[in-house]
């Protein structure tokens, strides 16, 4: 039987892409739901409507995805099931076959924010126009005749586009999606966690946390604050570590880390896919 997986579409998205890789790898009979936002991805998986959402967490020139963080600061149920980085390459994506006639580019934020130093190269005049996603962009370029859009070869293929420029992002490109659920997942290495905590606007107190991790030899890979959405200055903070919850030193060291938080949840261990 087919499972549901929801992603961030519509069709011809990296976040698409990024589904079909964790079916394979997970070797999954999937059939894939495309949503218009990353908040509607984890609604579909909390409602159940899904099974998984995979949704970008963080890329390599642009950092974190806001609309996921917020994704996991606010969701009681759904936690990490895996995670997987694939490298983005962009291109600049026309109804016409010349770059001259173009005076708006559409894509989403993190794209066009990726392929900044392009886009202030050869096309300095246009006007940056945001959209929900890539693949947004170039469906609304196909639909309008007019404009260009940042997107896959994928999406060019799609929607009928002429591929003006490859390659476009501005150096190595790289983005890490989580694929988020209601399961436990099945342990396999490399294994990572995921947790986010707050703590007190007190001289000291995000050290103390942080210490815990240094004690027991933890190592951490990402430190990230995000606004905790109540007053200025409030800030909440998401950590990824390298070990699973079941290691006697992460065991210890996030009992420790919760004692020195006001609040500390672990948001997923999982295996990092190849
Ligand atoms: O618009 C898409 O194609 C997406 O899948 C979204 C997204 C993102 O939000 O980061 C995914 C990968 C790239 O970094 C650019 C855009």
């Amino acid at each position: 039987m087919s499972i549901k997986i929801a992603y961030l579409g519509p069709a011809g998205t990296f976040s698409e892409e990024a589904a079909e890789c964790f079916a394979n790898k997970a070797s999954l009979e999937a059939e894939l739901e495309p949503c218009a936002t990353v908040a509607d991805c984890a609604g579909r998986a909390e409602d159940d409507a899904v099974k998984y959402a995979v949704v970008p967490l963080e890329n390599s020139l642009e950092g974190s995805v806001h609309a996921t963080l917020d994704v996991l600061m606010t969701s009681l149920e759904l936690s990490i099931q895996a995670e997987l980085v694939l490298d983005i390459e962009h291109n600049l994506l026309c109804p016409h076959k010349e770059m001259g006639q173009i005076s708006q580019v559409y894509s989403h934020p993190q794209a066009l924010a990726q392929c900044r130093d392009f886009l202030r190269q050869r096309l300095p005049q246009a006007r940056l126009v945001p959209a929900l996603s890539t693949a947004e962009a170039a469906a609304q370029v196909a639909r309008e005749q007019s404009g260009a859009a940042i997107a896959s070869k994928r999406a060019a293929k799609r929607y009928g586009l002429h591929i003006l420029a490859e390659n476009i992002q501005d150096s190595e490109n790289r983005t890490r999606f989580i694929v988020l659920g209601k399961e436990t997942p099945v342990p396999a290495l490399p294994q990572k966690a995921s947790l986010v905590f707050s703590v007190t606007n007190a001289a000291g107190s995000l050290f103390r946390v942080l210490q815990a991790f240094a004690d027991h030899g933890v190592n951490l890979t990402r430190i990230e604050s995000r606004p905790a959405r109540k007053q200025l200055g409030d800030y909440i903070f998401f950590v990824d570590l390298d070990g699973t919850p079941d290691d006697i030193n992460v065991k210890k060291a996030l009992r420790q880390a919760a004692k020195e938080a006001v609040v500390l949840k672990l948001l997923g261990s999982y295996p990092v896919l190849p």
